[in-house]
């Protein structure tokens, strides 16, 4: 669909068979949430859908779209305090720089400061759906666009030079969170055209993106604090005026996006006041109209919880680092000899993490899980097994077949949770179900790579010996969905050693570690 008449009539079609807004059907590989180890029976992740849900998240999507392209109309609001560069439409004297169509600063702007804000030229909601035999119940991508202007419905068809898609997450303090807060099934992103005309204060999307060089961008688009999904484009150095603005794109260590946001929070604080009042009044309307939604007919309610499986709490150096979903580390669990050679060890061996797809049931490569990785029979690595069940009061049997994981640079593993509601078959477990994850850093990360629990707002940076335990499900088997985790896309190479404990022994002669490939002699005891 390259042509604007093209799109016109797609998006004319898409609107019959929508109720509002464009509705762009997206069939995507069915992306389950847990990930399986190359010798076993892959599992799958009951996410559950929930067509009122989808339905409210809809709403919000369409009416975010209306207050944001309101928002955008000069004639109504013009952002001042984001108006800090420039298109250049006209060669400059020299003939030499600045290029065409270059964004450039007009005045010096701080780090941390707002350069320019990122306009929606539409808004865009992915559903992810699984565990779906029916075909018009894929993943898919309802759009809110402007009914006015060419180019309104975005299929996937079209090409990525075409427009930008910006995902935007959100965390707690958004309003909008409230109402399209599950993460797990819902990515809300942002569109933007450039063939739109570009307004004063609205030039995010059109500056030069960084080539490799992670340090020639001077700036990184952040969702406004209380009034995403706008989102303006921060210096992350200090900018001259006159200097080319070039849009970082790598992702950016958790800590220094929030201090990012955090000093955009204190500096505009008036301004952002005004636009989160807007953001606020079009969630309001979404909150009223669903709430005739009632519970029965599928609203998601927070299910109580009860106790965890208990750690052994005299571990030496057990830390909680987070409370109420506990989550708990322990510094140089490993020691760096464990870790070097548990890497010499893997490395050879390693393979694509695969992803058990629910449609086929056959385990296979996933974009949701990029890394790589190796199955560790427990036998080669003794001390180390013999740490895990210390640290987890459990037996060895009730550990998961060990992993380690590679990413290389961009490597990712997207928002997940590992556990599961109720009994399940799956590794080698019979009527059972995970209790607690174990995973080890094995080597030090600085840029990138984080483990993110966005939920709660918590992120780890890999610290080489490092292990970190959380609670996918409590005792009554019932999945903590608060322990959404993600590892982000690596920019360092980042390695990782990881299990699950079960709240049953392995049992399945499938799956015994007798059966397991041997990684190298030497074993790491
Ligand atoms: O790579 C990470 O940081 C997390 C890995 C993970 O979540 C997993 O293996 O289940
Ligand atoms: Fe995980």
């Amino acid at each position: 669909l390259a042509t604007p008449a093209a799109r016109r009539k797609a998006a004319q079609k898409a609107k019959k068979s929508s109720s509002n807004g464009g509705f762009a059907k997206k069939p995507r590989p069915a992306a389950a949430a847990i990930a399986a180890p190359q010798t076993q029976q892959p599992t799958t992740n009951n996410v559950q859908y929930d067509d009122a849900q989808d339905e409210v998240a809809k709403r919000a999507v369409s009416s975010l779209f209306s207050v944001c392209a309101h928002i955008q109309d000069p004639k109504l609001y013009q952002p001042k305090w984001a108006d800090a560069c420039v298109q250049q439409n006209s060669e400059s004297g020299d003939g030499i720089s600045p290029k065409i169509g270059a964004v450039m600063a007009n005045r010096d702007v701080a780090r941390g400061q707002v350069l320019t804000l990122f306009p929606i030229h539409a808004l865009g909601l992915r559903m992810l759906r699984q565990n779906s035999d029916d075909e018009a119940l894929k993943d898919t991508e309802f759009v809110a666009y402007d009914q006015n202007a060419d180019g309104e419905l975005f299929t996937t068809s079209e090409k990525a030079g075409l427009r930008l898609k910006l995902n935007i997450p959100l965390d707690k303090s958004q309003p909008a969170h409230s109402i399209l807060g599950n993460k797990k099934r819902h990515v809300l992103f942002s569109m933007f055209l450039p063939e739109k005309q570009p307004k004063p204060g609205w030039l995010g999307g059109r500056m030069k993106a960084a080539s490799s060089q992670y340090s020639e961008s001077n700036c990184i688009t952040v969702p406004l604090p209380g009034a995403a999904p706008l989102c303006a484009v921060v210096a992350t150095t200090d900018v001259k005026e006159g200097e080319e603005i070039i849009q970082a794109m790598q992702p950016l260590k958790p800590s220094v996006m929030d201090e990012l946001k955090g000093s955009v929070a204190k500096e505009y604080r008036r301004e952002l006041a005004t636009l989160q009042m807007y953001i606020e009044a079009a969630c309001e309307t979404v909150q009223q109209s669903s709430s005739q939604v009632d519970s029965s007919s599928g609203q998601q309610q927070q299910q109580q919880l009860g106790p965890f499986h208990q750690l052994n709490q005299k571990y030496p150096g057990l830390k909680r680092i987070h409370q109420d979903p506990d989550i708990y580390s322990i510094d140089n669990f490993l020691t760096n000899e464990e870790c070097d050679r548990l890497i010499a060890k893997s490395q050879p061996h390693l393979v694509p993490c695969l992803v058990k797809n629910d449609k086929t049931g056959i385990a296979e490569q996933d974009p949701v899980r990029t890394s790589t990785n190796t199955n560790v029979p427990q036998s080669e690595v003794p001390s180390i097994v013999e740490k895990m069940t210390n640290v987890a009061n459990c037996c060895a049997d009730q550990l998961e077949i060990l992993q380690v994981l590679n990413y290389k640079k961009g490597q990712e593993f997207i928002p997940h949770t590992d556990g599961f509601s109720g009994k399940f078959d799956a590794c080698g477990f019979e009527q059972a179900s995970r209790q607690a994850t174990i995973f080890c850093y094995l080597n030090d990360v600085s840029e990138g790579g984080s483990t993110n629990f966005p939920e709660i707002g918590l992120a780890i940076q890999p610290k080489k010996g490092t292990a970190v335990i959380h609670f996918p499900a409590d005792l009554e088997l019932r999945e903590d969905t608060r322990t959404l985790h993600q590892g982000a896309p690596a920019v360092d190479e980042k390695w990782l050693l990881t299990t699950w404990v079960w709240n049953r022994p392995r049992s399945d002669e499938m799956y015994a570690e007798s059966r397991l490939p041997p990684l190298s002699s030497g074993d790491i005891i």
